[in-house]
């Protein structure tokens, strides 16, 4: 097994290879050709600056990453092409088989189910990186990620538009009851009703979180005649003629169709509960394609039973198998059976981000968050690190190297850092800090191999010290 401490100090024989690899030709398959070009109407405006250098602080086939969860084939490519060794898997593991896994991995890329708990994480001795190939990162413990020097990467908004166009479908579906016509069709029974069936035309829609999902909708609910109001805790632009309202309750007084878009947070779980359920307007409905947290599914049952609400669409849930089957069961949830025999309840089963077109995107994009950050160091993106970025090296700048540093945010590190530095030609160097955790990255010039060892070693050293990389 080769451990990301073997790979960083284990240079020797690596280094003349890597070198001359860095130094050949061969960038097509480099993620930074396109990451670090200008537009190309900036021709002129700046210095041509020759071919970026491709980092490599390692023999690419000993970095092992594990693809979960049926990872797009684009995004496996991007990796597979860089030489690293990448096993895909379409579901995802339990967590004795997970535990067993990430101890051997660096890399580790995974969609929603998959929960990298603190109990998980500490097993992972050799992990740098995490890529969620998906928007929400609840799954990550991200602080225990970040005090370890494990960067985590999601993909912020490739599938917005997907779960938007999924809700507004729903919209439709439960306000003309078409999910119980359907399962009637398919046992055979004609029943052809317009009771309780209505047009969206005119209703108000209530979005409760107006992010990038919450905004999307706001803009297609409104082309089909709906009326948009929003909630959420922070003040935000209107899109449209959407208009914000104070509180949580205004909203659930006056919307016909609610839609939840909120991240799993603290604050929002059972954010729609029995209370909840009574500010809602007689017949009304509830879309909920965010997390299975955020809803209080008997209090939801109840609601139903009732007639308090006309309907609800149901895209997460509290809890989720961890592969297609058989599972959705009582066994899993206490309360399925219950819900399966409720009458209008569009039951999906987490596809609000499956399409061809969101799942590619975030393919790539992650995947090229990951390939930057294990050959450049580069945090862009990165949802638990300070985000840093120094330009790339290039070919005409050899024996060079960077080095990253990862550390607590005490005092004096810096000083101490360019001591060990400061016998080198520092061409640039970087800093930042969120919160407890600082990382810093410092091109330096005219280094040979033994002192790349010798500055690892000494940074390794200092107490301060999470995690070190060199990339040569
Ligand atoms: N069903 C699916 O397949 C998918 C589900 N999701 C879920 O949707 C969630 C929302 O996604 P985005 O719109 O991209 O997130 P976003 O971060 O762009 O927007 C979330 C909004 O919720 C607001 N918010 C936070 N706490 C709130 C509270 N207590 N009350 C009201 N508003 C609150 C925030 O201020 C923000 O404006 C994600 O966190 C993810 O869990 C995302 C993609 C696919
Ligand atoms: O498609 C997935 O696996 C997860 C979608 C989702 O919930 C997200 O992007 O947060």
């Amino acid at each position: 097994m080769t451990s990301a401490q073997d790979i960083q100090t284990n240079l020797s024989a690596s280094f003349q290879k890597a070198v001359s690899n860095s130094w050949g030709q061969n960038l097509s398959g480099s993620p930074i050709a396109n990451f670090s070009s200008p537009p190309s109407s900036w021709a002129g405006a700046i210095p041509r600056r020759s071919a970026p250098k491709v980092l490599k602080p390692f023999n690419t086939q000993d970095i092992k990453i594990l693809l979960l969860e049926n990872v797009n084939v684009g995004g496996q490519e991007i990796l597979r092409n860089q030489g690293y060794q990448v096993e895909a898997l379409k579901t995802s593991l339990p967590e004795d088989q997970l535990i067993e896994k990430i101890r051997d991995i660096h890399v580790i890329g995974i969609r929603s189910k998959t929960k990298l708990t603190e109990r998980v994480l500490s097993e992972a001795k050799n992990l740098l990186v995490v890529g969620c190939f998906c928007i929400g990162t609840n799954q990550v413990d991200l602080e225990y990620a970040a005090r370890h020097g494990i960067s985590v990467f999601n993909s912020p908004f490739a599938n917005s538009r997907s779960v938007a166009e999924l809700v507004i479908a729903e919209i439709i579906l439960l306000a003309r009851q078409i999910g119980d016509r359907s399962n009637e069709m398919h046992r055979s029974t004609w029943n052809k009703v317009s009771a309780k069936c209505w047009e969206i035309r005119g209703k108000t829609l209530g979005i409760v979180g107006y992010g990038h999902i919450g905004s999307q909708l706001s803009v297609l609910a409104e082309a089909m005649g709906m009326n948009v109001i929003y909630y959420d805790v922070v003040t935000l632009m209107a899109l449209g003629t959407a208009r914000q309202v104070p509180t949580l309750e205004k909203l659930l007084e006056e919307s016909d169709f609610v839609t939840l878009h909120v991240p799993d947070l603290p604050e929002t779980r059972n954010l729609i509960s029995t209370t909840q359920f009574e500010h809602m307007k007689n017949g009304s409905y509830l879309i909920n394609a965010s997390r299975g947290s955020v809803v209080d599914i008997p209090a939801l049952i109840k609601a139903s039973r009732s007639g308090k609400i006309a309907g609800a669409a149901l895209d997460v849930f509290p809890q989720e198998p961890a592969a297609n089957g058989d599972y959705f069961n009582s066994n899993l949830n206490t309360w399925g059976d219950d819900l399966r025999s409720l009458n209008n309840i569009i039951l999906t089963p987490h596809i609000g981000g499956s399409t061809e077109e969101a799942q590619r995107a975030i393919g790539i994009e992650v995947a090229d968050a990951l390939v930057r950050y294990i050959n450049q160091g580069i945090t862009l993106g990165s949802v638990n690190l300070p985000e840093v970025q120094l330009r790339s090296l290039t070919l005409d700048e050899p024996e060079h190297a960077r080095v990253i540093y990862i550390h607590r945010n005490v005092p004096g590190v810096l000083r101490k850092v360019n001591e060990i530095l400061g016998d080198h030609n520092v061409d640039k160097q970087i800093s930042d800090s969120r919160g407890d955790i600082a990382y810093l990255m410092a091109d330096i010039s005219n280094v040979r191999y033994e002192q790349i060892k010798d500055i690892q070693e000494r940074l390794e050293a200092l107490s301060s010290r999470i995690l070190t990389r060199v990339l040569y």
